[in-house]
């Protein structure tokens, strides 16, 4: 660890299983050392995550060792950061985004279409349900939360030996998530983003540091085509002024210089959707995520989005 200058960056991460399966490549990459930022959302289990406003309270914490300068960066789920700008932070780098698609981890390697009619499936998201239940109008969709392992160890069969009340047929996460925790042979389905579009920004990174103060080397793990379409995602996000917790689904493409974004606002109930879609040539202008975002979320707006989900911050994380 003994950089020419003398001192190693300092990194801070959440102390989760995921946190440090997703930050460790990247520490590496920069000779970097990891800090584990405890923060309260990470101590206190026992409090919902929607009482604590959604995941802001593990990025305040992380937040506030960045700017204390404890550390020199962060490194956060981008799709757990709020669209709104941190005072004296930026998004200094976006690594190679990892996959973006959901994943169906059932019992017994059933795909969504084979499971039983009413079946059990647990996920803590409204777009999730939503998606679930616009597929399969029968299926018994209940809340869950935890982390990944807590959240795999409830599916199984019925002579699974799993707590009946806890057990479950099904669950829906993030591949990306799976596959950093070496789980990804649990995905016994991966769902395409055309017709199942994700949180914005699922799978990628985003390293944070203080403006005026970003170490040159994060320049190295910047990945240009990831962080346009991450922004894109989450300008859609921003545009509709929905938190977290909105039912809404966005998948973006870099592909030979067009940039493509869909968006896609779900009824709670996965009864009805509104889509749109827009593509144009990176280089023609100066803030292609942001224009495309503006035209997807107007479109959505004018079919009237607000009216068939509630789009609003607050709520559980997606
Ligand atoms: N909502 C929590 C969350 N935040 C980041 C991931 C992992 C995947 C990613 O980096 O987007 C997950 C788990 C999940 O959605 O299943």
């Amino acid at each position: 660890m003994t950089a020419a200058s003398g001192s190693a960056l300092r990194i801070g991460t959440r102390g989760s299983a995921l946190a440090l399966a997703q930050a460790t490549p990247v520490a590496e990459k920069l000779g970097a050392e990891l800090v584990v930022i405890q923060s309260g959302g990470d101590r206190d289990r026992s409090t919902p995550l929607a009482d604590f406003g959604g995941t802001g309270v593990f990025v305040t914490a992380l937040r506030e060792a960045l700017l204390a300068g404890e550390v020199d960066a962060l490194i956060h789920s981008y799709k757990d950061l709020p669209t709104a700008p941190a005072d004296g932070l930026e998004i200094a780098a976006v690594p190679r985004r990892a996959d973006a698609r959901d994943a169906l981890a059932a019992r017994d390697g059933l795909t969504l279409e084979h499971l039983p009619q009413g079946a059990r499936i647990g996920t803590g998201s409204p777009r999730r349900r939503a998606q679930l239940l616009a597929r399969r109008a029968d299926l018994d969709v209940v809340g869950l939360r935890g982390n990944i392992d807590t959240r795999l160890g409830r599916v199984g069969g019925a002579d699974a030996g799993i707590d009946p009340e806890r057990r479950l047929d099904a669950i829906v996460l993030a591949a990306a998530g799976l596959d950093r925790l070496g789980r990804s042979a649990e995905a016994t389905e991966l769902f395409p983003l055309d017709p199942w579009p994700t949180a914005p920004a699922q799978g990628a990174l985003a390293v944070e540091a203080r403006t005026g103060a970003v170490p040159r080397a994060l320049r190295s793990v910047d990945h240009q085509p990831s962080r346009l379409t991450a922004e894109a995602e989450r300008a859609v996000l921003a545009r509709l002024e929905a938190g977290c917790a909105a039912p809404l689904g966005v998948h973006a493409l870099l592909d030979d210089g067009l940039l493509f974004v869909s968006a896609r606002v779900y009824a709670l109930d996965g009864s009805a959707h509104l889509t749109s879609s827009h593509a144009m040539y990176a280089a023609d202008v100066r803030d292609p995520a942001g224009e495309l975002a503006a035209r997807v979320a107007g479109e959505l707006l004018d079919q009237g989005a607000a009216e068939l989900a509630p789009l609003g911050p607050g709520g559980a994380a997606s």
